[in-house]
């Protein structure tokens, strides 16, 4: 299936790499309200201020062969979240491509993409049912998703009234039993509490055992080491560094330092 231009969601392709990404960017309106203020609506065309706009990514390539898993790294408003969204086909990038050749489970927000009003019983259907799954087989993995997520009292319950780590584990009960080949999981497991944490970190180690693609956005290097092997640095939009999971998170820690910035920490 061909998304856009420059968001290629294509069948397996004969090259080696599974995504590839090349002179990436997109930019983002600094302040979206400054077209829209009551001033402006006053004044001439020519006095209004034009919206700031900067680069939240820019000129970023690289590729992924099959069963990588990639830890991607980088202070908080670099571009972390913005990429992965790219790779997913949520967002569409101003300049360059992003050709991802095999169906992509995303866990990027808290949300999961569920809707809120719909009962967490829909969302699952709705869900799976979007990533290509019939009622017959979501009906045979139904059990084994709300088990999963333990939290079979609600599952009649509109999604919006779950707390935050219900949501996560509802959702990552749901994009972890889909078939896709690549799976991005956006910190929203930090969320959750440790113990439903360590049973989603074994699924996690699991998947990847089974070939799964995995992309990984954590501030914990304990996680990033125990799940990756590779590691992309953001910075400012930028990819400064792809490199062995350990190289990239020294390299981190060699800018900011453990004791200063919080973004690559213990937990
Ligand atoms: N839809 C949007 N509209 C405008 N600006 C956005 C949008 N999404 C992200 N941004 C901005 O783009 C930059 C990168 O955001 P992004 O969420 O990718 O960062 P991140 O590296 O994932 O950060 P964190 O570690 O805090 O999650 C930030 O400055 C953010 O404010």
């Amino acid at each position: 299936m061909v998304a856009t231009d420059s968001v290629t969601m294509v069948g397996s392709g004969g090259s080696g790499a599974v995504i590839e990404v090349s002179g990436l960017g997109i930019r983002f309106k600094r302040n979206r309200r400054a077209r829209r203020s009551f001033k402006d609506l006053f004044a001439g065309r020519k006095r209004r201020a034009r919206p700031d706009e900067f680069w939240a990514l820019r000129g970023v390539s690289f590729d992924i062969r099959q069963g990588e898993a990639i830890g991607v790294v980088g202070r908080n408003g670099q571009g972390k979240s913005t990429l992965l969204k790219i790779i997913a086909g949520v967002l569409i990038p101003d300049e360059g491509t992003s050709v991802v050749r095999q169906g992509v489970a995303p866990l990027i927000e808290i949300t999961g993409g569920f809707v809120d009003d719909l009962t967490v019983r829909d969302n699952v259907y709705l869900t799976a049912g979007l990533h290509g799954m019939t009622k017959k087989e979501i009906d045979a993995k139904f059990d084994e998703i709300v088990s999963f997520a333990e939290i079979p009292g609600f599952l009649d319950t509109p999604y919006k009234h779950l707390s935050s780590g219900m949501k996560v584990r509802i959702a990552f009960s749901v994009i972890t039993q889909l078939d896709e080949p690549v799976l991005i999981v956006d910190e929203v497991l930090a969320v959750g509490d440790k113990a439903f944490r360590e049973k989603c970190y074994a699924r996690i180690e699991q998947l990847l055992a089974d070939g799964r693609t995995l992309f990984f956005v954590s501030h914990s290097e304990r996680d990033l080491k125990r799940f990756c092997s590779r590691g992309l640095y953001l910075k400012q939009g930028e990819l400064i560094m792809d490199g062995p999971i350990d190289d990239v998170i020294d390299r981190y820690n060699d800018d900011y330092g453990m004791a200063s910035a919080p973004p690559v920490i213990d937990a």
